[in-house]
């Protein structure tokens, strides 16, 4: 994990992951903290074979100028980006043009090899995993997709608490991890709050990890019931849908 904090923390970075499968690399984000985070870990942009968007949001995707001129002026070579189809323009209109247009015409094209993904089609993304987008509800109006990785492991993106929704993929889908965004303090609005994921059955939390949390999370070691923290900067080893 690059960082496991919220967009407002400041003792965490922004909750941006890697994932490493068969030797290649995805960056699942790049929020604004990204590039600082990699940097710590004493790895570059030129690490990663692609990155994947979540949501338009600073905290997912704050670092991409950066990793856009990175890859094109000092490694010269364009990454892959998976997006969902729907967030494409919005994000080179309203989050990137105004830092990365030259001319006219350079778009977001020119600066990476643009995947679209369609929600609820799994692809494969790297050799040996396949991610398919979850439309979850974040800000009314705004589309988030959370992922779920080799049909197994769901990561939430930012989303409010869906219940009904964590039942259905660990009864009819198979879902044997889960990593969730958790606002420590009620009410969450456009997340999913601790008192709400604490509603989930003993069997559920013992699959479910905590991210995208406040400063104060370590006011809330031992309150989480069966549910731990995902820690930041720490490696997870996920063998066959669960963690080893
Ligand atoms: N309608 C909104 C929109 C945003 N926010 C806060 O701003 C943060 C943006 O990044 P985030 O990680 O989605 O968390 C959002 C809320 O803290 C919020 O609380 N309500
Ligand atoms: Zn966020
Ligand atoms: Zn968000």
């Amino acid at each position: 994990m690059l960082g496991t904090g919220s967009a407002f923390a400041k003792t965490f970075y922004n909750n941006n992951a890697l994932l490493e499968i068969n030797g290649r690399t995805l960056l699942l984000d790049c929020g604004i903290t990204a590039p600082r985070a990699l940097y710590e870990l004493g790895k570059t942009f030129d690490e990663m074979d692609a990155v994947l968007i979540t949501h338009i949001h600073a905290d997912h995707v704050g670092g991409l100028e950066e990793f856009a001129f990175q890859m094109k002026f000092v490694y010269r070579r364009k990454p892959i980006l998976y997006i969902a189809d729907t967030l494409i323009e919005r994000l080179w209109e309203h989050t990137l043009k105004g830092g990365l247009q030259q001319d006219e015409n350079r778009t977001l094209d020119d600066y990476f090899e643009v995947h679209p993904l369609k929600e609820n089609q799994p692809a494969e993304l790297l050799p040996g995993l396949s991610v398919e987008l979850l439309r979850t509800p974040h800000i009314p109006n705004k589309a988030s997709y959370s992922l779920l990785l080799n049909e197994t492991f769901f990561y939430s993106a930012d989303m409010v608490f869906d219940g009904e929704l964590l039942e259905r993929l660990v009864s009819e889908r198979g879902v044997s991890l889960i990593f969730h965004d958790c606002q420590l303090h009620p009410p969450g609005v456009v997340h999913a709050d601790l008192p709400n994921l604490l509603t989930l059955p003993e069997r559920i939390q013992e699959i479910v990890y905590l991210m995208h949390y406040d400063d104060n999370q370590p006011e809330f070691a031992g309150r989480t019931g069966r549910m731990k923290f995902v820690e930041q900067h720490k490696v997870y080893r996920i063998e066959n849908g669960k963690l080893v």
